[in-house]
């Protein structure tokens, strides 16, 4: 029998349901893309915090896992709620191609200070409190739609240019679209950016020992580190909220930001750690990002 690997339809979700399809296909298993619409997808006139409280793009592939439709649900690890629903797991994903976030314009060079006199459009909370925090004056306009659609919508003259993550971007083979990257530790990016979320039932031991065996050690490591940043902060999907592991020297640092809405000031932290201690050590960012030194 086939396994069946649930997915939204955009061409980016696609895309990251043919590679978990590769996946099994690597192990000696037979796969195939089950497409299921979620409220995410249908509801396209409102910002997204404001179509549901938690996991707007994750609610139907859950229930087609709870029903046996599908076997997998594969999802952006980012969109998923700090809590998983009982009787679910996440199995530690493929290496992913960045986390970073991109500007891409409709001009052919940028310089961040730009930034300062720019129409940007953005619906996400976090980046719209990122650039409020460095340039004060910059005008934002609310845009939605999948990735291939807010492209179009700046190259059609809705602003001066978006924010969007490159992996995403590169997924999709339109990695020639972004303009420049924005510095990971002023534009830092939201916790599991470009990290697959392969969500099973617990129960299927066997589906998990597959995804263990082809995950990638650093992906897994950010998995493990950025979701207990987001648990810990209790995050909704309208905080703004950040994180970025950079391997400096033997050491690690972990910058991260959090709001707990759009309207609170955004405070930014570092913590230098080691791979060892990071787990441990991310608290430490917690306190700091609230505001308790
Ligand atoms: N919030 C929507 C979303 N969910 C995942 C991605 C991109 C791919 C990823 O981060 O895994 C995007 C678009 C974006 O933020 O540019």
């Amino acid at each position: 029998m086939k396994l069946k690997v649930g997915t939204r339809g955009s061409n980016l979700a696609k895309i990251q349901a043919t590679a978990v399809v590769n996946i099994l296909k690597e192990a000696g298993l037979d796969a195939e893309i089950v497409i299921i619409s979620t409220k995410g997808d249908r509801i396209q006139h409102l910002p997204i915090h404001k179509v549901g409280k938690n996991g707007v793009f994750v609610g139907e592939l859950e229930g087609a896992l709870r029903e046996g439709a599908v076997d997998i649900a594969v999802h952006s690890l980012k969109d998923m709620p700090s809590k998983i629903a009982p009787g679910f797991t996440l199995a530690p994903p493929p290496a992913a191609p960045a986390d970073v976030d991109v500007f891409v314009g409709t001009g052919d060079k940028f310089r961040e200070e730009d930034l300062a006199s720019m129409v940007v459009a953005t619906g996400s909370n976090r980046r719209i409190a990122q650039l409020k925090h460095f340039y004060p004056d910059v005008k934002i306009v609310p845009i939605r739609g999948n990735v291939e659609t807010r492209i179009n919508k700046v190259e059609s003259g809705l602003a001066d240019g978006t924010l969007l993550a490159y992996a995403g971007l590169l997924r999709a083979g339109l990695s020639h679209k972004a303009t420049a990257e924005l510095n990971p530790t002023r534009f830092i990016p939201s916790p599991s950016q470009g990290l697959l979320g392969i969500e099973l039932a617990e129960d299927r031991r066997d589906l998990l020992k597959v995804f263990t065996q082809a995950s990638d050690p650093r992906a897994a490591f950010r998995m493990k580190v950025e979701r207990s940043f987001q648990r810990e902060l209790n995050a909704s999907c309208a905080s703004p909220i950040g994180i970025h592991i950079e391997e400096k020297e033997g050491e690690i640092l972990l910058h991260g930001c959090f709001a707990e809405t759009a309207e609170d000031p955004l405070i930014y932290a570092t913590v230098t750690t080691t791979k060892e201690k990071a787990s441990d050590d991310v608290f430490e960012l917690v306190r700091k990002v609230k505001g308790h030194e």
